[in-house]
Protein backbone atom coordinates (compact mmCIF):
# COMPACT_ATOMS: atom_id res chain seq x y z
CA UNK A 1 0.00 0.00 0.00
CA UNK A 2 1.47 3.16 -1.26
CA UNK A 3 -0.60 6.11 0.27
CA UNK A 4 -3.69 7.18 1.96
CA UNK A 5 -5.82 10.12 0.26
CA UNK A 6 -9.17 12.28 0.15
CA UNK A 7 -9.76 12.03 -3.39
CA UNK A 8 -13.94 13.38 -3.92
CA UNK A 9 -15.38 12.52 -0.50
CA UNK A 10 -14.39 9.15 0.75
CA UNK A 11 -10.89 8.34 2.14
CA UNK A 12 -9.03 5.87 -0.88
CA UNK A 13 -6.52 4.14 -0.86
CA UNK A 14 -3.94 3.72 -3.84
CA UNK A 15 -2.22 0.35 -4.67
CA UNK A 16 0.45 -0.59 -7.26
CA UNK A 17 -0.09 -2.51 -10.21
CA UNK A 18 2.39 -5.37 -8.91
CA UNK A 19 -0.10 -5.06 -5.10
CA UNK A 20 -3.14 -5.75 -7.46
CA UNK A 21 -1.43 -8.74 -9.19
CA UNK A 22 -0.81 -10.69 -6.25
CA UNK A 23 -4.58 -10.98 -5.52
CA UNK A 24 -5.60 -13.21 -8.23
CA UNK A 25 -7.08 -16.08 -6.68
CA UNK A 26 -10.18 -17.71 -4.78
CA UNK A 27 -10.41 -15.78 -1.71
CA UNK A 28 -8.11 -13.05 -2.62
CA UNK A 29 -9.69 -11.53 -5.83
CA UNK A 30 -8.93 -8.19 -7.22
CA UNK A 31 -9.20 -6.51 -10.70
CA UNK A 32 -8.79 -3.05 -12.14
CA UNK A 33 -11.57 -0.97 -14.26
CA UNK A 34 -10.43 2.16 -15.50
CA UNK A 35 -7.47 2.90 -12.60
CA UNK A 36 -10.23 1.91 -9.74
CA UNK A 37 -9.38 -1.24 -7.92
CA UNK A 38 -12.22 -3.61 -7.07
CA UNK A 39 -12.28 -6.54 -4.64
CA UNK A 40 -14.24 -9.22 -5.57
CA UNK A 41 -12.91 -11.60 -3.27
CA UNK A 42 -16.78 -12.08 -2.24
CA UNK A 43 -18.59 -11.17 -5.05
CA UNK A 44 -17.21 -13.83 -7.74
CA UNK A 45 -19.82 -16.31 -6.35
CA UNK A 46 -22.42 -13.98 -7.02
CA UNK A 47 -21.46 -12.58 -10.40
CA UNK A 48 -23.97 -13.08 -12.65
CA UNK A 49 -21.38 -13.66 -15.91
CA UNK A 50 -20.16 -16.33 -13.45
CA UNK A 51 -17.24 -16.43 -10.91
CA UNK A 52 -15.11 -18.31 -13.80
CA UNK A 53 -14.87 -14.90 -16.01
CA UNK A 54 -13.18 -13.88 -13.02
CA UNK A 55 -10.69 -15.96 -12.13
CA UNK A 56 -9.60 -16.37 -15.70
CA UNK A 57 -5.81 -15.46 -16.23
CA UNK A 58 -6.20 -12.58 -18.39
CA UNK A 59 -8.58 -10.92 -15.36
CA UNK A 60 -7.53 -12.10 -12.30
CA UNK A 61 -5.67 -9.49 -10.83
CA UNK A 62 -5.02 -7.47 -13.91
CA UNK A 63 -6.31 -4.15 -15.96
CA UNK A 64 -9.87 -5.88 -17.16
CA UNK A 65 -11.01 -2.18 -18.55
CA UNK A 66 -11.91 -3.20 -22.30
CA UNK A 67 -13.08 -6.80 -21.27
CA UNK A 68 -15.55 -5.42 -18.77
CA UNK A 69 -16.90 -2.76 -21.51
CA UNK A 70 -17.41 -4.92 -23.78
CA UNK A 71 -19.87 -7.05 -21.50
CA UNK A 72 -21.22 -4.58 -19.23
CA UNK A 73 -22.63 -0.61 -19.45
CA UNK A 74 -21.05 2.08 -17.45
CA UNK A 75 -23.89 2.22 -14.89
CA UNK A 76 -22.93 -1.37 -13.73
CA UNK A 77 -20.45 0.33 -11.73
CA UNK A 78 -22.21 3.27 -10.83
CA UNK A 79 -25.15 1.28 -8.87
CA UNK A 80 -24.27 1.32 -4.88
CA UNK A 81 -24.44 -2.32 -4.52
CA UNK A 82 -20.88 -2.88 -6.83
CA UNK A 83 -19.59 0.68 -6.53
CA UNK A 84 -19.02 -0.17 -2.83
CA UNK A 85 -16.25 -3.20 -3.92
CA UNK A 86 -13.78 -0.53 -4.94
CA UNK A 87 -11.53 -0.53 -2.35
CA UNK A 88 -8.86 2.49 -4.05
CA UNK A 89 -7.01 3.54 -7.30
CA UNK A 90 -3.92 2.90 -9.14
CA UNK A 91 -1.13 4.39 -8.24
CA UNK A 92 -0.08 7.05 -11.09
CA UNK A 93 -3.32 6.37 -13.37
CA UNK A 94 -6.19 8.81 -13.81
CA UNK A 95 -9.84 7.16 -14.27
CA UNK A 96 -10.64 8.56 -17.98
CA UNK A 97 -14.86 6.59 -18.29
CA UNK A 98 -16.86 9.71 -15.61
CA UNK A 99 -20.53 9.72 -16.15
CA UNK A 100 -22.04 12.47 -17.32
CA UNK A 101 -23.18 15.20 -14.48
CA UNK A 102 -27.30 15.86 -14.77
CA UNK A 103 -28.00 17.79 -17.19
CA UNK A 104 -25.35 17.70 -19.38
CA UNK A 105 -25.38 16.59 -22.82
CA UNK A 106 -23.50 13.95 -25.04
CA UNK A 107 -20.64 14.29 -26.31
CA UNK A 108 -20.84 11.48 -28.54
CA UNK A 109 -21.73 12.73 -31.98
CA UNK A 110 -24.98 12.93 -33.52
CA UNK A 111 -26.21 12.08 -30.11
CA UNK A 112 -27.87 15.16 -29.55
CA UNK A 113 -29.63 17.86 -31.98
CA UNK A 114 -27.05 19.52 -33.57
CA UNK A 115 -28.16 23.05 -31.80
CA UNK A 116 -26.89 21.48 -28.60
CA UNK A 117 -23.01 20.88 -29.70
CA UNK A 118 -21.09 23.49 -28.83
CA UNK A 119 -20.42 25.60 -32.19
CA UNK A 120 -22.83 25.20 -34.33
CA UNK A 121 -25.70 27.38 -34.94
CA UNK A 122 -29.65 27.51 -35.36
CA UNK A 123 -32.07 29.60 -36.36
CA UNK A 124 -34.57 27.96 -34.52
CA UNK A 125 -33.14 28.42 -30.92
CA UNK A 126 -32.20 31.24 -28.91
CA UNK A 127 -30.20 31.19 -24.77
CA UNK A 128 -33.65 30.99 -23.22
CA UNK A 129 -34.26 27.34 -25.35
CA UNK A 130 -30.81 26.57 -23.94
CA UNK A 131 -31.14 26.71 -20.61
CA UNK A 132 -34.81 25.67 -20.99
CA UNK A 133 -33.38 22.70 -22.43
CA UNK A 134 -30.34 22.47 -19.36
CA UNK A 135 -33.09 22.25 -16.90
CA UNK A 136 -35.85 20.37 -18.34
CA UNK A 137 -32.64 17.07 -19.06
CA UNK A 138 -31.96 17.64 -15.75
CA UNK A 139 -35.25 17.03 -14.36
CA UNK A 140 -35.78 14.41 -16.31
CA UNK A 141 -32.65 12.60 -15.46
CA UNK A 142 -32.83 13.11 -11.70
CA UNK A 143 -37.25 12.76 -11.18
CA UNK A 144 -38.48 11.08 -14.17
CA UNK A 145 -35.76 8.38 -15.38
CA UNK A 146 -35.77 6.33 -11.91
CA UNK A 147 -39.58 6.30 -12.22
CA UNK A 148 -39.08 5.37 -15.99
CA UNK A 149 -37.11 2.28 -15.41
CA UNK A 150 -38.99 1.12 -12.61
CA UNK A 151 -42.69 1.51 -13.67
CA UNK A 152 -41.27 0.32 -17.55
CA UNK A 153 -40.14 -3.36 -15.89
CA UNK A 154 -43.26 -4.00 -12.64
CA UNK A 155 -45.63 -2.48 -15.64
CA UNK A 156 -47.46 -0.03 -12.40
CA UNK A 157 -48.40 3.91 -13.60
CA UNK A 158 -46.07 6.34 -13.38
CA UNK A 159 -45.72 7.93 -9.50
CA UNK A 160 -47.95 10.19 -8.25
CA UNK A 161 -44.85 11.67 -6.32
CA UNK A 162 -43.35 12.30 -9.73
CA UNK A 163 -46.39 13.51 -11.43
CA UNK A 164 -46.99 16.58 -8.73
CA UNK A 165 -43.36 17.35 -9.41
CA UNK A 166 -43.88 17.46 -12.99
CA UNK A 167 -47.40 19.32 -12.17
CA UNK A 168 -44.94 21.82 -10.13
CA UNK A 169 -42.97 22.80 -13.10
CA UNK A 170 -46.31 22.61 -15.46
CA UNK A 171 -44.73 20.21 -17.56
CA UNK A 172 -48.29 18.40 -18.40
CA UNK A 173 -49.15 22.20 -19.45
CA UNK A 174 -46.39 23.16 -21.25
CA UNK A 175 -46.79 19.70 -23.18
CA UNK A 176 -50.71 20.75 -24.88
CA UNK A 177 -48.84 23.68 -27.06
CA UNK A 178 -48.69 27.29 -26.11
CA UNK A 179 -51.66 28.71 -25.45
CA UNK A 180 -53.99 30.63 -23.15
CA UNK A 181 -54.27 27.42 -20.09
CA UNK A 182 -50.72 28.42 -19.61
CA UNK A 183 -51.05 32.19 -18.45
CA UNK A 184 -50.11 33.27 -14.80
CA UNK A 185 -48.13 29.94 -14.78
CA UNK A 186 -44.75 29.57 -13.23
CA UNK A 187 -43.27 27.15 -16.40
CA UNK A 188 -39.83 25.24 -15.23
CA UNK A 189 -39.50 27.18 -12.36
CA UNK A 190 -39.51 30.06 -14.03
CA UNK A 191 -36.70 30.09 -16.53
CA UNK A 192 -39.59 31.60 -19.43
CA UNK A 193 -42.53 33.26 -18.99
CA UNK A 194 -46.09 31.52 -20.50
CA UNK A 195 -45.33 34.54 -22.99
CA UNK A 196 -42.13 33.41 -24.70
CA UNK A 197 -43.28 29.42 -24.52
CA UNK A 198 -43.42 28.25 -28.21
CA UNK A 199 -43.48 25.22 -30.03
CA UNK A 200 -39.63 24.08 -29.44
CA UNK A 201 -39.62 24.74 -25.49
CA UNK A 202 -42.53 22.22 -26.29
CA UNK A 203 -40.24 20.11 -28.56
CA UNK A 204 -37.45 19.88 -25.78
CA UNK A 205 -40.10 18.36 -23.71
CA UNK A 206 -41.15 15.82 -25.90
CA UNK A 207 -37.32 15.05 -26.79
CA UNK A 208 -36.48 14.61 -23.07
CA UNK A 209 -39.56 12.04 -22.80
CA UNK A 210 -38.69 10.16 -26.31
CA UNK A 211 -35.17 9.89 -24.90
CA UNK A 212 -35.71 7.79 -21.13
CA UNK A 213 -35.73 4.22 -23.63
CA UNK A 214 -38.74 3.02 -22.12
CA UNK A 215 -41.64 3.02 -24.85
CA UNK A 216 -44.34 1.86 -22.48
CA UNK A 217 -43.57 4.65 -19.77
CA UNK A 218 -43.40 7.40 -22.46
CA UNK A 219 -47.05 6.82 -22.96
CA UNK A 220 -48.05 6.23 -19.26
CA UNK A 221 -45.86 9.71 -18.70
CA UNK A 222 -49.92 11.40 -19.48
CA UNK A 223 -49.63 11.26 -22.74
CA UNK A 224 -53.52 10.57 -22.85
CA UNK A 225 -53.73 14.26 -20.67
CA UNK A 226 -51.74 15.39 -23.90
CA UNK A 227 -54.37 14.04 -26.26
CA UNK A 228 -57.37 13.93 -24.01
CA UNK A 229 -57.34 17.39 -22.77
CA UNK A 230 -57.08 19.77 -25.85
CA UNK A 231 -60.93 19.18 -26.67
CA UNK A 232 -61.78 20.39 -23.53
CA UNK A 233 -59.85 23.63 -23.37
CA UNK A 234 -60.78 24.40 -27.33
CA UNK A 235 -64.62 22.97 -26.99
CA UNK A 236 -65.65 22.55 -23.69
CA UNK A 237 -68.02 25.30 -21.96
CA UNK A 238 -66.22 28.04 -19.81
CA UNK A 239 -67.63 25.90 -16.75
CA UNK A 240 -66.60 22.54 -17.88
CA UNK A 241 -62.94 24.14 -18.11
CA UNK A 242 -63.05 25.61 -15.09
CA UNK A 243 -63.86 22.54 -13.45
CA UNK A 244 -61.90 20.05 -15.48
CA UNK A 245 -58.72 21.98 -16.81
CA UNK A 246 -57.04 22.67 -13.21
CA UNK A 247 -57.67 19.32 -11.71
CA UNK A 248 -56.12 17.86 -14.69
CA UNK A 249 -52.68 20.08 -15.12
CA UNK A 250 -52.43 19.55 -11.02
CA UNK A 251 -52.16 15.74 -11.62
CA UNK A 252 -55.33 15.71 -9.07
CA UNK A 253 -57.06 13.88 -11.89
CA UNK A 254 -56.03 12.02 -15.04
CA UNK A 255 -57.70 12.22 -18.55
CA UNK A 256 -57.74 9.82 -21.67
CA UNK A 257 -58.72 10.09 -25.43
CA UNK A 258 -61.03 7.59 -26.43
CA UNK A 259 -61.84 7.54 -29.88
CA UNK A 260 -60.70 4.37 -31.30
CA UNK A 261 -62.83 1.19 -31.13
CA UNK A 262 -62.22 -2.77 -31.87
CA UNK A 263 -64.89 -1.69 -34.87
CA UNK A 264 -62.82 1.33 -36.14
CA UNK A 265 -59.21 2.08 -35.86
CA UNK A 266 -58.25 4.78 -38.83
CA UNK A 267 -61.82 4.73 -40.09
CA UNK A 268 -62.95 7.30 -37.15
CA UNK A 269 -65.81 8.04 -38.48
CA UNK A 270 -67.01 4.11 -38.18
CA UNK A 271 -67.28 3.93 -34.33
CA UNK A 272 -69.85 2.40 -32.73
CA UNK A 273 -70.09 4.25 -29.59
CA UNK A 274 -73.63 5.49 -28.78
CA UNK A 275 -74.91 8.61 -26.90
CA UNK A 276 -78.61 9.33 -26.40
CA UNK A 277 -80.32 12.05 -24.83
CA UNK A 278 -82.38 11.51 -21.36
CA UNK A 279 -83.33 14.76 -20.09
CA UNK A 280 -80.17 16.77 -19.58
CA UNK A 281 -78.07 13.66 -19.82
CA UNK A 282 -76.02 11.40 -22.43
CA UNK A 283 -76.37 7.85 -22.43
CA UNK A 284 -73.33 6.18 -23.52
CA UNK A 285 -73.03 2.66 -24.68
CA UNK A 286 -70.26 0.97 -26.68
CA UNK A 287 -66.87 -0.17 -26.46
CA UNK A 288 -63.27 1.65 -26.85
CA UNK A 289 -59.91 -0.19 -27.03
CA UNK A 290 -56.49 1.34 -26.95
CA UNK A 291 -57.19 3.62 -25.12
CA UNK A 292 -53.65 5.15 -23.29
CA UNK A 293 -53.88 5.99 -19.60
CA UNK A 294 -57.46 4.58 -19.98
CA UNK A 295 -56.79 2.41 -17.06
CA UNK A 296 -56.28 4.76 -14.78
CA UNK A 297 -57.84 7.67 -16.01
CA UNK A 298 -60.70 10.13 -14.13
CA UNK A 299 -62.06 11.28 -17.48
CA UNK A 300 -62.95 10.14 -20.48
CA UNK A 301 -62.94 12.09 -23.97
CA UNK A 302 -65.07 10.22 -26.01
CA UNK A 303 -65.93 10.38 -29.65
CA UNK A 304 -69.96 8.71 -29.84
CA UNK A 305 -72.43 8.75 -32.66
CA UNK A 306 -75.73 10.25 -31.44
CA UNK A 307 -77.54 9.47 -34.64
CA UNK A 308 -78.25 4.97 -34.02
CA UNK A 309 -79.54 3.68 -36.89
CA UNK A 310 -78.21 6.41 -39.70
CA UNK A 311 -75.83 5.13 -42.39
CA UNK A 312 -72.15 4.80 -40.65
CA UNK A 313 -71.07 7.61 -43.51
CA UNK A 314 -73.07 10.40 -42.22
CA UNK A 315 -71.84 13.02 -39.71
CA UNK A 316 -74.85 14.57 -38.03
CA UNK A 317 -75.02 12.62 -35.31
CA UNK A 318 -70.95 12.41 -34.62
CA UNK A 319 -70.29 14.15 -31.17
CA UNK A 320 -67.60 14.28 -28.73
CA UNK A 321 -68.41 14.05 -24.70
CA UNK A 322 -66.11 14.25 -21.97
CA UNK A 323 -67.54 11.69 -19.50
CA UNK A 324 -66.03 11.37 -16.01
CA UNK A 325 -65.17 7.59 -14.54
CA UNK A 326 -68.33 5.62 -12.50
CA UNK A 327 -69.87 2.29 -12.12
CA UNK A 328 -70.71 2.11 -15.53
CA UNK A 329 -67.67 2.25 -16.78
CA UNK A 330 -65.00 -0.77 -17.06
CA UNK A 331 -61.66 -0.17 -18.06
CA UNK A 332 -59.32 -3.59 -18.61
CA UNK A 333 -55.69 -3.34 -19.31
CA UNK A 334 -54.39 -4.66 -22.16
CA UNK A 335 -51.56 -6.72 -22.50
CA UNK A 336 -49.57 -5.33 -25.80
CA UNK A 337 -45.72 -5.38 -27.01
CA UNK A 338 -45.00 -2.27 -24.31
CA UNK A 339 -45.08 -2.10 -20.72
CA UNK A 340 -48.78 -1.86 -19.17
CA UNK A 341 -47.53 0.91 -17.24
CA UNK A 342 -48.35 2.62 -20.39
CA UNK A 343 -52.09 2.44 -19.25
CA UNK A 344 -53.41 0.55 -22.03
CA UNK A 345 -56.97 0.32 -22.01
CA UNK A 346 -60.14 -2.08 -23.55
CA UNK A 347 -62.75 0.81 -22.30
CA UNK A 348 -67.02 -0.41 -21.61
CA UNK A 349 -69.68 2.35 -21.48
CA UNK A 350 -72.10 0.69 -20.21
CA UNK A 351 -75.11 3.25 -19.78
CA UNK A 352 -72.81 5.57 -18.26
CA UNK A 353 -73.83 9.06 -17.87
CA UNK A 354 -72.86 12.20 -18.69
CA UNK A 355 -74.29 16.06 -18.41
CA UNK A 356 -75.29 17.33 -21.70
CA UNK A 357 -72.34 20.23 -20.59
CA UNK A 358 -69.92 17.89 -21.01
CA UNK A 359 -70.27 17.93 -24.92
CA UNK A 360 -67.12 19.25 -26.56
CA UNK A 361 -68.18 21.44 -29.54
CA UNK A 362 -71.79 20.97 -31.23
CA UNK A 363 -73.52 17.61 -32.22
CA UNK A 364 -72.67 16.74 -35.74
CA UNK A 365 -69.18 18.18 -35.24
CA UNK A 366 -67.34 15.75 -33.74
CA UNK A 367 -65.22 14.87 -36.45
CA UNK A 368 -64.04 18.11 -36.32
CA UNK A 369 -63.25 18.37 -32.49
CA UNK A 370 -60.96 14.97 -33.34
CA UNK A 371 -59.41 15.56 -36.55
CA UNK A 372 -58.47 19.38 -35.04
CA UNK A 373 -56.57 17.53 -32.12
CA UNK A 374 -54.41 14.98 -34.82
CA UNK A 375 -52.23 17.53 -36.46
CA UNK A 376 -50.38 18.22 -32.98
CA UNK A 377 -50.76 14.48 -31.38
CA UNK A 378 -48.65 12.99 -34.64
CA UNK A 379 -46.22 16.14 -33.96
CA UNK A 380 -45.47 15.29 -30.62
CA UNK A 381 -45.47 11.57 -31.71
CA UNK A 382 -42.36 12.68 -34.43
CA UNK A 383 -40.77 14.36 -31.87
CA UNK A 384 -40.81 11.56 -29.05
CA UNK A 385 -40.36 9.27 -31.78
CA UNK A 386 -37.09 10.82 -33.64
CA UNK A 387 -36.05 10.85 -30.25
CA UNK A 388 -36.08 7.70 -29.22
CA UNK A 389 -34.16 6.71 -33.02
CA UNK A 390 -31.07 9.00 -31.98
CA UNK A 391 -30.92 7.97 -28.89
CA UNK A 392 -30.45 4.44 -30.61
CA UNK A 393 -28.10 6.26 -32.86
CA UNK A 394 -25.96 6.88 -29.47
CA UNK A 395 -25.90 3.40 -28.42
CA UNK A 396 -24.90 1.94 -31.52
CA UNK A 397 -22.25 4.45 -31.67
CA UNK A 398 -20.78 3.89 -28.20
CA UNK A 399 -21.20 0.09 -28.85
CA UNK A 400 -19.52 -0.22 -32.07
CA UNK A 401 -16.59 1.91 -30.15
CA UNK A 402 -16.06 0.01 -27.26
CA UNK A 403 -17.15 -3.70 -28.32
CA UNK A 404 -14.01 -5.14 -30.12
CA UNK A 405 -14.75 -8.57 -32.06
CA UNK A 406 -11.76 -10.15 -34.72
CA UNK A 407 -9.60 -8.24 -32.19
CA UNK A 408 -10.89 -4.94 -33.72
CA UNK A 409 -13.69 -2.33 -32.36
CA UNK A 410 -16.74 -3.17 -34.51
CA UNK A 411 -16.51 0.20 -36.39
CA UNK A 412 -13.33 -1.27 -37.90
CA UNK A 413 -15.88 -3.33 -40.67
CA UNK A 414 -16.88 -1.51 -43.81
CA UNK A 415 -20.76 -3.06 -43.36
CA UNK A 416 -20.60 -1.59 -40.00
CA UNK A 417 -19.88 2.32 -40.65
CA UNK A 418 -22.36 1.78 -43.81
CA UNK A 419 -24.78 0.66 -41.19
CA UNK A 420 -24.17 3.52 -39.29
CA UNK A 421 -23.93 6.08 -42.20
CA UNK A 422 -27.72 5.29 -42.68
CA UNK A 423 -29.05 5.68 -39.11
CA UNK A 424 -27.08 8.79 -39.13
CA UNK A 425 -28.19 10.16 -41.98
CA UNK A 426 -32.13 9.57 -41.44
CA UNK A 427 -31.89 11.01 -38.12
CA UNK A 428 -30.52 14.19 -39.52
CA UNK A 429 -32.98 14.46 -41.78
CA UNK A 430 -35.68 13.88 -39.81
CA UNK A 431 -34.49 16.45 -37.33
CA UNK A 432 -34.14 19.45 -40.10
CA UNK A 433 -37.60 18.17 -41.36
CA UNK A 434 -39.20 18.60 -37.99
CA UNK A 435 -37.44 21.51 -36.98
CA UNK A 436 -38.78 23.43 -40.31
CA UNK A 437 -42.13 21.90 -39.58
CA UNK A 438 -42.08 23.62 -35.90
CA UNK A 439 -41.32 26.98 -37.26
CA UNK A 440 -44.03 26.66 -39.26
CA UNK A 441 -46.36 25.51 -36.25
CA UNK A 442 -44.94 29.29 -34.69
CA UNK A 443 -45.54 31.38 -37.16
CA UNK A 444 -49.51 30.12 -38.12
CA UNK A 445 -52.78 29.97 -36.49
CA UNK A 446 -53.85 26.39 -35.63
CA UNK A 447 -56.25 27.32 -39.38
CA UNK A 448 -53.92 28.00 -41.17
CA UNK A 449 -51.71 24.94 -40.09
CA UNK A 450 -54.24 22.73 -40.73
CA UNK A 451 -55.11 23.92 -44.07
CA UNK A 452 -51.30 24.09 -45.09
CA UNK A 453 -49.13 21.41 -43.00
CA UNK A 454 -51.72 18.99 -41.82
CA UNK A 455 -50.58 16.50 -45.31
CA UNK A 456 -46.90 17.39 -44.09
CA UNK A 457 -47.48 16.49 -40.99
CA UNK A 458 -48.65 13.31 -42.18
CA UNK A 459 -45.49 12.53 -43.95
CA UNK A 460 -43.16 13.38 -41.59
CA UNK A 461 -44.55 11.20 -38.84
CA UNK A 462 -44.90 8.34 -42.00
CA UNK A 463 -40.61 9.06 -42.64
CA UNK A 464 -40.12 9.14 -38.82
CA UNK A 465 -41.53 6.25 -37.93
CA UNK A 466 -40.47 4.17 -41.02
CA UNK A 467 -37.11 5.27 -40.22
CA UNK A 468 -37.59 4.04 -37.00
CA UNK A 469 -37.76 0.25 -37.65
CA UNK A 470 -34.98 0.73 -40.31
CA UNK A 471 -33.16 1.94 -37.53
CA UNK A 472 -34.47 -0.30 -35.29
CA UNK A 473 -33.67 -3.06 -37.69
CA UNK A 474 -29.77 -1.97 -37.94
CA UNK A 475 -29.21 -1.60 -34.56
CA UNK A 476 -30.11 -4.69 -33.73
CA UNK A 477 -27.91 -6.40 -35.92
CA UNK A 478 -25.19 -4.29 -34.51
CA UNK A 479 -25.89 -5.50 -31.32
CA UNK A 480 -26.39 -9.09 -32.06
CA UNK A 481 -27.67 -11.66 -29.54
CA UNK A 482 -27.78 -8.35 -27.00
CA UNK A 483 -30.01 -6.78 -29.43
CA UNK A 484 -32.60 -9.07 -28.42
CA UNK A 485 -32.00 -8.54 -24.47
CA UNK A 486 -33.98 -6.66 -22.56
CA UNK A 487 -31.14 -5.98 -19.77
CA UNK A 488 -28.12 -5.58 -19.98
CA UNK A 489 -25.62 -3.73 -22.95
CA UNK A 490 -28.59 -3.83 -25.69
CA UNK A 491 -31.90 -3.15 -23.48
CA UNK A 492 -32.45 0.59 -25.00
CA UNK A 493 -32.27 -1.73 -28.32
CA UNK A 494 -34.24 -4.43 -27.18
CA UNK A 495 -37.06 -1.97 -25.87
CA UNK A 496 -36.35 0.21 -28.98
CA UNK A 497 -36.77 -2.33 -31.60
CA UNK A 498 -39.93 -4.44 -29.45
CA UNK A 499 -41.54 -0.86 -29.68
CA UNK A 500 -41.31 1.15 -32.53
CA UNK A 501 -44.05 -0.05 -34.76
CA UNK A 502 -46.09 1.70 -32.04
CA UNK A 503 -45.08 5.43 -33.27
CA UNK A 504 -45.69 3.46 -36.78
CA UNK A 505 -49.94 3.14 -35.50
CA UNK A 506 -50.88 5.48 -32.89
CA UNK A 507 -52.56 8.74 -33.96
CA UNK A 508 -52.86 7.02 -37.48
CA UNK A 509 -51.52 4.38 -39.45
CA UNK A 510 -48.18 5.67 -41.41
CA UNK A 511 -49.65 3.84 -44.44
CA UNK A 512 -52.57 6.75 -44.13
CA UNK A 513 -50.63 8.97 -43.00
CA UNK A 514 -48.34 9.01 -45.82
CA UNK A 515 -51.60 8.85 -47.74
CA UNK A 516 -53.29 11.77 -46.23
CA UNK A 517 -49.97 14.00 -47.08
CA UNK A 518 -50.51 12.94 -51.10
CA UNK A 519 -54.19 13.48 -50.93
CA UNK A 520 -53.48 17.01 -49.69
CA UNK A 521 -50.72 17.94 -51.66
CA UNK A 522 -53.03 16.43 -55.45
CA UNK A 523 -56.05 18.61 -53.83
CA UNK A 524 -53.69 21.68 -54.17
CA UNK A 525 -52.68 20.59 -57.39
CA UNK A 526 -53.13 23.72 -59.72
CA UNK A 527 -55.83 23.25 -62.62
CA UNK A 528 -53.87 25.47 -64.78
CA UNK A 529 -50.92 23.78 -65.21
CA UNK A 530 -49.83 20.87 -67.76
CA UNK A 531 -46.72 19.20 -68.47
C1 LIG B 1 -16.54 -4.93 -10.48
C2 LIG B 1 -16.56 -5.78 -11.49
C3 LIG B 1 -17.78 -6.38 -12.10
C4 LIG B 1 -19.09 -6.22 -11.80
C5 LIG B 1 -19.70 -5.37 -10.70
C6 LIG B 1 -19.85 -7.02 -12.72
C7 LIG B 1 -21.23 -7.10 -12.75
C8 LIG B 1 -21.94 -7.75 -13.70
C9 LIG B 1 -23.36 -7.69 -13.86
C10 LIG B 1 -24.32 -6.87 -13.01
C11 LIG B 1 -23.70 -8.47 -14.91
C12 LIG B 1 -25.14 -8.70 -15.48
C13 LIG B 1 -25.32 -7.99 -16.80
C14 LIG B 1 -25.40 -6.52 -16.72
O1 LIG B 1 -26.19 -5.99 -15.92
O2 LIG B 1 -24.69 -5.86 -17.49
C15 LIG B 1 -22.50 -9.03 -15.41
C16 LIG B 1 -22.44 -9.89 -16.48
C17 LIG B 1 -21.26 -10.40 -16.99
N1 LIG B 1 -20.00 -10.11 -16.59
FE1 LIG B 1 -19.50 -8.92 -15.06
N2 LIG B 1 -18.99 -7.64 -13.57
C18 LIG B 1 -17.72 -7.28 -13.22
C19 LIG B 1 -16.56 -7.65 -13.85
C20 LIG B 1 -16.47 -8.50 -14.91
C21 LIG B 1 -15.27 -8.84 -15.60
C22 LIG B 1 -13.90 -8.27 -15.29
C23 LIG B 1 -15.61 -9.74 -16.57
C24 LIG B 1 -14.79 -10.46 -17.59
C25 LIG B 1 -13.78 -10.07 -18.19
C26 LIG B 1 -17.03 -9.94 -16.49
C27 LIG B 1 -17.75 -10.77 -17.32
C28 LIG B 1 -19.12 -10.80 -17.38
C29 LIG B 1 -19.85 -11.58 -18.32
C30 LIG B 1 -19.29 -12.52 -19.38
C31 LIG B 1 -21.19 -11.32 -18.10
C32 LIG B 1 -22.39 -11.86 -18.87
C33 LIG B 1 -22.66 -10.84 -19.96
C34 LIG B 1 -23.86 -11.11 -20.79
O3 LIG B 1 -24.76 -11.88 -20.40
O4 LIG B 1 -23.94 -10.48 -21.86
N3 LIG B 1 -17.52 -9.17 -15.48
N4 LIG B 1 -21.44 -8.59 -14.67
Amino acid sequence: MLETHKSTSAVKTTFTVEEVAQHNKPGDLWIIIDAKVYDVSKFVNLHPGGAGVLLAKNVAGKDATEAFFGLHRHEVLLKPQYARLQIGTVHGQEEIIKPLAPGQPSPVPYAEPAWLNPGFHSPYYNDKHRDFQRAVRKFFEEVVYPDAVRHEEDGKRISQEVVDKLCEMNIPAMRIGPGKHLKGRTLMGGIITPEEFDHFHELIINFEVGRLGTRGYVDGLLAGEVIGLPPVLNFGSPELQAKVVPEVLSGKKFICLAISEAFAGSDVGGLQTYAERDGDEWVITGTKKWITNGTFADYFTVACRSDHGTPPDTQNGYVVILVPRQDAISTKSIKTAYSSTAGTSYVTFDGARAPVANTLGKVGNGMQVVLSNFNHERWMIVCTSLSAQRRIVEECLKWTTQRVAFGKPLHAQPVVRARLANMIARVEAGQNWLEFVTYQMNNMSYQEQSDKIAGTIGLLKQYITRTGRETAEDATLLFGGRGITASGMGKLIENYHRTSPYDAILGGSEDVLGDLGVRQAIKKMPKDIRL
